[in-house]
C-alpha cells in the first residue's frame, strides 16, 4: 500500500511539472533507481529484466563492469570532462583504436567526426554534408524509416504522426518503399534505376540515398544484400551519396559490428551513436568515407561534440570485442533467439530475427491491441519490451548482448505466454 501510495505521490509531482511530450514513463509506470548487467531496479525494490536497452543505447546492459571501471579511473584521476573540439588523450585513444580495431580490419578507410550528443546531430550533418558535397539537395528516404526528430533528420524520417509536429513543410527528401514489406518485396530499385535513367522525369539526380540497412523502429526489417548491392551501384552510376544509418542496428546490435558488412558494401556516409559509448553516455559519429570530407573547419560546430567520458567508455567497450567471451555469449546469444522463436510459431504471426534484434510482427494477428496486451502483460511481471513500427503492431526484442543464456530464454517464455493469452482474446 505504501509502495503504491509512493509512486501515486511521485507520478503527481511529475504530473505536475513534467511537460507533456513524455512517452516511455507512460508505456512503463514504475520510478527506476538502478541497473545492473540485464537488470532494472525500481525504487519500490521490484526487478525487471530489460529486453529494451535503451532502444539500443545499453547493447553491454547496464553498469557494465569493465567499462565503468575505466569511467571512474578517469573521474578519480582529474581526466577532462569537456574540451570542446581541442585534441584530447582520451579522444586520441578512441580514435585510434576504432580505427584500428573496427574500421580496418573491415576495409572502411573513413574519417571520424564527432557530433553532438544525439543520433539526430550525426544524421542532420549527414545530409548536409552530401549536399555540401554534391551541391545538389534531394534525397531518397525509404517507408518506415527513423532518422531522428529535428527539421533535416525529420524529413526523412517517415512517420507521419512525427512530421505533422513539425509545423513546417519537411521537403526536399523523397521516399520510396523500403524493399522488403509485410506483403513480399517491392522493386524498389528497378523503380529507382528507372527513375534515374528516365530523361523524361525532369527530376534532379538526389545528393544521398539514406536508409537503414536494418529498420528498427520501423519493424526489424532488413534490406535484402542484394538489393544493397544494387544501390550501391546506381549511387556509384549517378554520383548518389550513399549514407547507412546506424545508430541503432550498429555496434553488434544485428550481428555484425556494422549492419551493412555481410552485404559486401561499404557506405559513403555513417552515422553511429547509442550504445558505441557503452555505457548509455551521449556520442554520436559520422564517419566519411576517404574523398567525402568536404566540409571546412568551423562548418558544423557544438558544444557538446565529443564528449571526454564518453570517449573512455566507448574504448572500454571496444575492448569487449577482442574478448573471446564476450564474443562467444553474443553469438550464442543471438542464436538462442533465433531459434527459440522459429521453434515456436504462432498463428498469423511472422518473426524477423536479426542477431540481438527481434521483431515480432503481430499486424495480421491482434494488430496493435495484442502488442499493447503483451508489453503490459511482461511489465507487470517484471520484464520490459517494447512495440513499434507504423500501428506499433510489431514487439521489438533488444536484449544486451550479454545477458545470460537462462535470462534470454526465460525472458521469451514470458512473451510467448503473453502472446499466447494475448491472440486468445
Ligand atoms: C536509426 C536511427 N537514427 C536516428 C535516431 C535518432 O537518434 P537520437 O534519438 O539519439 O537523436 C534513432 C533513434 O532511435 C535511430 O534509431
Amino acid at each position: 500500500m505504501t509502495v503504491l501510495a509512493d509512486l501515486a505521490t511521485s507520478t503527481q509531482v511529475f504530473e505536475t511539472r513534467e511537460s507533456a511530450v513524455r512517452s516511455y514513463c507512460r508505456a512503463f509506470p514504475t520510478l527506476l533507481t538502478s541497473g545492473r548487467g540485464t537488470t532494472l531496479v525500481a525504487e519500490d525494490g521490484t526487478e525487471y529484466t530489460d529486453f529494451f536497452s535503451g532502444a539500443g543505447a545499453l547493447n553491454y546492459g547496464h553498469n557494465h563492469d569493465h567499462i565503468k571501471r575505466q569511467v571512474v579511473a578517469h573521474l578519480e584521476g582529474d581526466g577532462l570532462l569537456h574540451a570542446l573540439d581541442f585534441h584530447t588523450a582520451a579522444k586520441r585513444e578512441f580514435l585510434g583504436r576504432f580505427g584500428q580495431e573496427i574500421l580496418e580490419p573491415r576495409g572502411l578507410r573513413h574519417r571520424v567526426q564527432f557530433c553532438g550528443s544525439t543520433g539526430t546531430d550525426a544524421v542532420e550533418a549527414a545530409l548536409k554534408l552530401a549536399r555540401k558535397h554534391t551541391g545538389r539537395s534531394q534525397v531518397i528516404a525509404f517507408s518506415g524509416a527513423y532518422h531522428g526528430v529535428s527539421r533535416g533528420s525529420l524529413a526523412a524520417t517517415a512517420d507521419l504522426s512525427l512530421r505533422k509536429v513539425a509545423g513546417t513543410a519537411l521537403g526536399e527528401v523523397t521516399h520510396l518503399p523500403f524493399p522488403v514489406g509485410p506483403r513480399g518485396s517491392f522493386p524498389t530499385m528497378d523503380l529507382l534505376e528507372q527513375y534515374l535513367t528516365d530523361d523524361l522525369s525532369g527530376v534532379d539526380v538526389p545528393a544521398a540515398v539514406i536508409l537503414e540497412v536494418v529498420q528498427m523502429e520501423g519493424g526489424v526489417y532488413r534490406i535484402p544484400d542484394a538489393d544493397l548491392r544494387h544501390l550501391r551501384d546506381l549511387c556509384d552510376r549517378y554520383g548518389i551519396v550513399l549514407i547507412a544509418d546506424e545508430i541503432q542496428a550498429g555496434c553488434g546490435r544485428t550481428g555484425g559490428f556494422f549492419s551493412f558488412e555481410q552485404a559486401g558494401v561499404v557506405p559513403d556516409l555513417i552515422t553511429v551513436s547509442k550504445s558505441i559509448s557503452g555505457l548509455g553516455l551521449p556520442m554520436s559519429l559520422l564517419l566519411i568515407r576517404e574523398g567525402f570530407d568536404s566540409w571546412e573547419a568551423g562548418d558544423h560546430p557544438g558544444t557538446f561534440r565529443g564528449n571526454q567520458l564518453a570517449f573512455v567508455a566507448a574504448c572500454a567497450a571496444l575492448d569487449l570485442w577482442r574478448n573471446q567471451a564476450f564474443l562467444d555469449r553474443a553469438r550464442a546469444g543471438a542464436e538462442l533467439l533465433r531459434t527459440f522463436w522459429e521453434d515456436h510459431p504462432l498463428p498469423g504471426v511472422e518473426v524477423r530475427s536479426e542477431g540481438h534484434a527481434i521483431g515480432i510482427d503481430l499486424t495480421h494477428a491482434g494488430g496493435r491491441r495484442a502488442a499493447d496486451d503483451v508489453v503490459a502483460h511482461c511489465f507487470a511481471r517484471g520484464l520490459i519490451v517494447e512495440s513499434t513500427g507504423r500501428d506499433k503492431a510489431v514487439l521489438k526484442l533488444l536484449p544486451a548482448l550479454t545477458m545470460e543464456p537462462d535470462v534470454l530464454r526465460r525472458g521469451c517464455e514470458l512473451i510467448h505466454e503473453a502472446l499466447l493469452t494475448a491472440l486468445s482474446r
